[in-house]
């Protein structure tokens, strides 16, 4: 019987980012373009009998009771009532705060693999409005699909993006998510579009409402999207930090990646329209 599984969390970037309005519990509505790319997160799954939930890898600066993969483990073993537990092991990649959803990949590639490795027979659906009880950013890595987002991102319609080579950079600052949207200065009324208007407008019309409060709180992103831009149009993911650009050839994303060494830690990755971590799974 399969007691261990080594399965990828993939990183997204949000290649459209509006806010359209408020709900009454604070927490914005947004309309946006997630994206699933190729750089990973990698989790090993391994099934222990003893019922223990074990991290096995800590994740500097989170307590381990913080730490969304162990959340989102005992999440799945309440909601199933099992009696099996596990072992995680996380090698971590992704930028932390750096609005490429790296621990919300995380905890989605946990529910969706523990899932499997315990035989739950939950749906993606399921296990989704599990994952949006830690995370509004969840559920599109737990469908594994590039998707238009409404809500407060949960709202998912599955669609398909161009397939670029981006060069992504964290100007190695951390912004605080729920500063920026407690910004009085922050665009929080753009008007809803629908979606078809959205795809249709193309990557030249998108936009990403966060970046002109985090452009003036962080010169360093500023920076980094000033320099950027010369070579690509370039936007902020989610609220920062990273900035990226679209390059339709991999050999021009990685001589702008080379190039960009002193504006931070430098990235190439490619666009993708399913996640690998179902491509793994063949789910
Ligand atoms: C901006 C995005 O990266 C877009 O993908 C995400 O919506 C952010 O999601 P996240 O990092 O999981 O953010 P959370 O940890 O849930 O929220 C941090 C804080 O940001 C604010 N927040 C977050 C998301 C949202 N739609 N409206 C908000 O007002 C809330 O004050 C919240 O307390
Ligand atoms: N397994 C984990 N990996 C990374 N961060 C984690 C994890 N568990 C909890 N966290 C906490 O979650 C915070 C946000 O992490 P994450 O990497 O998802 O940010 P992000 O890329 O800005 O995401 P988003 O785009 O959703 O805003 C971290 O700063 C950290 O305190």
């Amino acid at each position: 019987m399969m007691t261990t599984l080594t399965l990828p969390a993939p990183a997204k970037l949000n290649r459209l980012l509006h806010i359209t309005g408020r709900r009454e519990d604070g927490y914005h509505r947004l309309q946006t373009l997630f994206q699933i790319i190729d750089l990973c997160d990698q989790l090993t799954l391994t099934s222990r009998d003893d019922g223990v939930i074990q991290l096995a890898t800590r994740v500097p600066g989170v307590a381990d009771d913080d730490n969304l993969i162990a959340r989102a483990a005992k999440l799945l073993q309440q909601a199933s009532g099992t009696h099996l537990g596990a072992t995680l092991t996380l090698d971590k990649t992704l930028p932390m705060g750096g609005g490429v959803g790296g621990g919300s990949s995380d905890a989605a590639t946990t529910l969706v693999g523990l899932n499997a490795l315990w035989r739950l027979g939950f749906s993606l659906d399921e296990l989704a409005a599990l994952g949006l009880r830690l995370g509004a950013d969840i559920p599109v890595f737990v469908h594994g699909h590039t998707a238009w987002a409404e809500g407060v991102g949960e709202q998912l319609t599955p669609v398909t993006l161009d397939t670029p080579w981006f060069v992504i950079i964290h100007p190695g600052v951390s912004v605080s998510t729920q500063a920026v949207f407690q910004d009085p200065q922050l665009t929080r009324d753009s008007r809803p579009i629908t979606m078809a208007r959205a795809l249709q407008g193309g990557a030249s019309e998108w936009r990403n409402d966060c970046e002109a409060v985090v452009k003036r709180h962080y010169p360093a992103i500023a920076q980094a999207l000033d320099w950027l831009s010369q070579h690509a149009p370039s936007r902020l993911t989610g609220t920062g930090a990273c900035v990226f650009a679209a390059f339709e050839d991999a050999q021009t994303a990685h001589a702008v990646a080379e190039a960009a060494g002193h504006h931070g830690s430098a990235w190439v990755a490619r666009g993708l329209n399913t996640s690998p971590l179902h491509d793994a799974l063949g789910c």
